[in-house]
This record gives C-alpha cells, sequence and structure tokens, in this order.
C-alpha cells in the first residue's frame, strides 16, 4: 500500500495568522497519526510563512517518539536568514527519516517545479551524500509533465526516491483532461523505478484525484498531501464543531 505523509504546513498558516499558538501544529500531527496516517510531512521555508524551525524540531521528537516517518522537504541552496537556519542545518538538528529537496525560489507561493537534473545533477551529487551521512533518505522533487524528466541524471546524484511534482496533473484532472497526463507520469514512475529510484507523489493532491492517480502510476510508495487534506478537513468538521458550539449555547 501507499503510505499517507500529511503536510501539516497549513496549520501553521492558520497559527501564525493569529501570532498565538492554536491551532497547535504538534496537536494536529497527533491527531493525522492516531487517525492512522503514516508520516508527517514539513516544507519550512526561508520566511517562516508557516512552519518555523521549532516546529521542525518538535515534530521530530514527535514522529521519532511514535516510530513513524517524518518528511522534511526544502531547497537546500537556499542561504540561512534570521529564523530559518537552512535546510541542511535543520536536517543536522532534526535528523528525519526522509529529506526531499525542492528547488524553491525565494518568495514562491508554492511549490511549482522539480529539479532540471541534467542541470543541477553535479550539485545535488554532494548533498545526496552529506544527507545519507545524517541517516536521511534522500528525495528529490521532479517534474513528470516535461518532455524529459530527466531520470537517468536523478539517479546519478545517488537519491533514493524522486518525488513527482502531481500539480500540473491535479491541474489536467480539473480540466478534464487528466488521462494523457497520467500515461506520463506513469512512463516516468516507469523509467524510474528501473533506474533504481522509488516513487513518492505530492502536490495538489486530494480526494477527487488520489485514486486516479494511483490507479494509473505504478508503484508509488508515498504521498504527502496538506493543502487539500486541511481544506476537506474544515469541510468534514464544521458541521459537527457548529454543532456543539450551538449545544453550548443551548445549555448556558
Ligand atoms: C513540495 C511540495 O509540493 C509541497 O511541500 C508544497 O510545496 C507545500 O508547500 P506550501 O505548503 O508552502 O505550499
Ligand atoms: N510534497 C507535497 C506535499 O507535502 C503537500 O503538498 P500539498 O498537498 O500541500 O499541495
Amino acid at each position: 500500500m501507499t503510505v499517507l505523509s500529511v503536510n501539516v504546513n497549513k496549520i501553521a498558516v492558520l497559527r501564525n495568522s493569529r501570532g498565538g499558538g492554536e491551532p497547535d501544529v504538534l496537536r494536529a500531527a497527533t491527531t493525522c497519526l492516531e487517525a492512522g496516517a503514516h508520516g508527517i510531512t514539513v516544507h519550512p521555508r526561508p520566511d517562516a510563512r508557516h512552519i518555523r524551525a521549532d516546529d521542525v524540531l518538535a515534530l521530530a521528537g514527535l514522529t521519532r517518539s511514535r516510530g513513524v516517518e517524518f518528511n522534511l522537504e526544502g531547497n537546500p541552496f537556499a542561504p540561512p536568514r534570521p529564523g530559518y537556519p537552512g535546510f541542511l542545518a535543520l536536517c543536522e538538528a532534526a535528523r528525519p527519516a526522509q529529506a526531499t529537496l525542492v528547488p524553491d525560489g525565494d518568495g514562491q507561493l508554492t511549490s511549482d517545479h522539480g529539479f532540471d537534473f541534467a542541470r543541477d545533477r553535479d550539485r545535488l551529487r554532494p548533498l545526496v551524500a552529506q544527507l545519507h551521512g545524517l541517516g536521511c533518505r534522500v528525495s528529490l522533487f521532479a517534474d513528470a509533465h516535461r518532455d524529459d524528466a530527466g531520470i537517468e541524471h536523478a539517479a546519478a546524484t545517488g537519491a533514493d526516491r524522486i518525488e513527482l511534482y502531481t500539480g500540473p496533473f491535479a491541474e489536467a484532472m480539473a480540466a478534464g483532461t487528466g488521462q494523457a497526463m497520467l500515461a506520463r507520469f506513469a512512463a516516468v514512475a516507469r523509467h524510474a523505478s528501473s533506474a533504481g529510484l522509488g516513487v513518492n507523489a505530492g502536490h495538489d493532491l486530494s480526494q477527487s484525484n488520489l485514486a486516479a492517480f494511483l490507479r494509473a502510476v505504478p508503484g508509488v510508495l508515498e504521498v504527502s498531501i496538506g493543502h487539500a487534506l486541511v481544506s476537506e478537513a474544515l469541510y468534514d468538521g464544521l458541521a459537527p464543531t457548529v454543532q456543539s458550539y450551538l449545544a453550548i449555547l443551548r445549555a448556558a
């Protein structure tokens, strides 16, 4: 079975919008794990807009104590700045089970592309080795919707896995053109497996597109899902929460 790693970035977005401690990232992550999620993902960004370095350390402790995977995502080339020690330093402190390298630009709204492996291969290789030295499995964010995903170059970095960037698939599904896109993703996944790379997937996966993706794309080891999952949780949780408030009002 493909494992589910819940991305809790969005819980931190809401928390940071008020400046206090609610909603509590650790409590939300614990709830996800108690519901059966196989792991927790976060993608701290240099501007600390959601997950902060202290969240990373707290989640590392939680996942370690529960024996589940902690997947830390980020751009290894983004320089440190106040409040963000840099991705490698975070990995050194938190020792995540999996480090997923993502080539985000600074200030980017969200991740929107994978690596250009032909170009980035040589600078990724020493980072992969360094992360292996910290005990992390290494996954690289990869485009599957382009003509050449650069899988041989990705494998040459020494990484263990790639994470297929599924944003374009989600968009195509919403536009009704998902089938052609799925064929591309399936071909890239097969190619990666034959090159010795495990395959993860993530970005904009949701209850409306996940089953189709997993039916078509072979051997997906892990999906990391955050934005849609948290949105869906709001819809699913609003009615019982409103009812709880009404019960208080009735009893007052
Ligand atoms: C790599 C990836 O697709 C996700 O980690 C995504 O980038 C989530 O980050 P945000 O929550 O900042 O959009
Ligand atoms: N790696 C993808 C991820 O962690 C979650 O992305 P999204 O579901 O928030 O788009």
